[in-house]
């Protein structure tokens, strides 16, 4: 059975094409640096025996329909294509970030179900749109395949009361579902389930914190492999600092911007979705250029990521507290993998909490599970290649 996984993030397209009876990887490829103006494509194809021949090409991709376009325009290329028939495919699976009060569950896409994940795009701007796009773009392109949906705020659902409500008038909850539901729940379910199997926990008690550091950017508290509590909230707006978002802010600076500066509500949207984070502080979203510049002692870049990861540490003195103490750290996703400054940032100055990196050893780009700490730190840290496409091409393979 043959399996497409499509991931939009908000500035990237994962996919991967599985052959799910012995979960070979057929080929994968990632669309990154979507609107901005240089988009990259990495198209990667597999042999039986796992060897790769990788496919580069750079070119402007405006936005996330382009960018599927162009997928499948290599999936079924009369040179290096994978696929000769549409019909190959048996299934489609989907990332889809917000499931809003309605799914906590892998679901098969129906009408219905389009339209509820258009629903509640105003709590997940920047991504259910990217969603849906992909759903429908599949739709018409692989008519005969199931189209799956998994959700986002699936893993976060064991969240206990004290941890999703906001203090805010019940009626807000009971009626509207205001409240925190949490996003990156398929990765952050991966790697914690990955991190307690590497360390022996499965089926334990364990503590573990994840970190997933992309473009957008969210951290989870993982007892005994139940999430107990999570950094973004209503919409992947909360949290941590990212490449776009601003993350955690006082509500009142949105009133102060109301009367002060008369920004209307959508405008006030799009300076915190799109305009804050990295971008507001320093210029640029992406970590690579936040690094290239920090590197060279630019100001704004070395502040930018002063503050990054100090939020990161708060999350993490809160969490352990939430977990009355700590077990592992798992770094994930496109920064946490790759950006070793990144991780030694977060980590400086956690001595007192017996958490240590060590230098040399963290100085990587995991292609595996890697261990990072010093030989002296209580606590493990962990970096775990994150795999939203595996965990999903299983949870739409379970449910068919
Ligand atoms: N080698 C690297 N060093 C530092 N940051 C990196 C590196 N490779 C990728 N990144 C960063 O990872 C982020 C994208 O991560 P990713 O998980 O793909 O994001 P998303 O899924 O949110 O689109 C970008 O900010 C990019 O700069
Ligand atoms: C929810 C979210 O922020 O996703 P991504 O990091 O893929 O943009
Ligand atoms: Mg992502």
């Amino acid at each position: 059975m043959k399996v497409l996984v499509i991931n939009s993030g908000s500035s990237s397209i994962k996919y991967q094409l599985f052959e799910m009876d012995n979960e070979q990887v057929l080929c994968s490829g990632i669309v990154e640096k979507i609107g901005l103006p240089e988009g990259i494509i990495t198209h990667k194809t597999f042999d039986a025996a796992g060897n790769e021949t990788k496919n580069k090409q750079e070119l402007p991709i405006p936005d996330h329909k382009v960018g599927l376009a162009e997928v499948v325009k290599l999936l079924t290329d009369e040179k290096i294509g994978v696929i000769s028939n549409p019909d190959d495919i048996s299934a489609v699976g989907h990332r889809v970030v917000h499931g809003g009060e309605y799914f906590n569950e892998t679901t098969v896409i129906t009408k219905e179900v389009e339209e509820k994940i258009e629903e509640v795009i105003p709590l997940a701007p920047l991504h259910n749109p990217a969603n849906l796009q992909g759903i429908r773009v599949c739709k018409d392109i692989f008519p005969k395949a199931k189209q799956v949906a998994v959700f986002d705020t699936a893993f976060h659902q064991t969240m206990p009361e004290r941890a999703f409500r906001y203090a805010i008038p019940e009626e807000l909850y009971q009626k509207y579902g205001v409240r925190s539901y949490g996003m990156h729940g398929t990765s952050h379910k991966y790697v914690s389930a990955a991190a307690n199997k590497y360390l022996g926990k499965e089926g334990a008690s364990s503590r573990i914190i994840t970190i997933h550091l992309g473009n957008g950017c969210s951290m989870a508290a993982v007892k005994d492999g139940r999430c107990i509590d999570t950094s973004m909230g209503f919409s992947p707006l909360a949290g941590l600092m990212m490449g776009t978002r601003s993350g955690d802010i006082d509500p009142a600076v949105i009133f102060f911007l109301e009367n002060k500066l008369n920004m209307k509500t959508d405008e006030i949207y799009d300076l915190l979705n799109k305009k804050s984070g990295m971008l507001g502080v320093a210029g640029a979203s992406d970590m690579r250029d936040i690094e290239d510049r920090f590197v060279e002692g630019d100001t704004a870049a070395t502040r930018a990521l002063d503050m990054y990861t100090y939020r990161i540490k708060k999350y993490i003195g809160a969490y352990t507290a939430a977990m009355n103490g700590l077990d592992a750290i798992v770094f994930t996703a496109g920064v946490g993998e790759n950006d070793a400054g990144v991780r030694r940032l977060s980590m400086q100055g956690l001595e007192g909490l017996g958490i240590k990196i060590d230098l040399e050893k963290n100085n990587i780009r995991a292609k595996k599970i890697e261990e990072v700490q010093a030989d002296t730190s209580h606590v493990k840290i962990l970096v775990v290649p994150t795999n939203e496409e595996l965990e999903i091409a299983q949870q739409a393979v379970n449910l068919l």
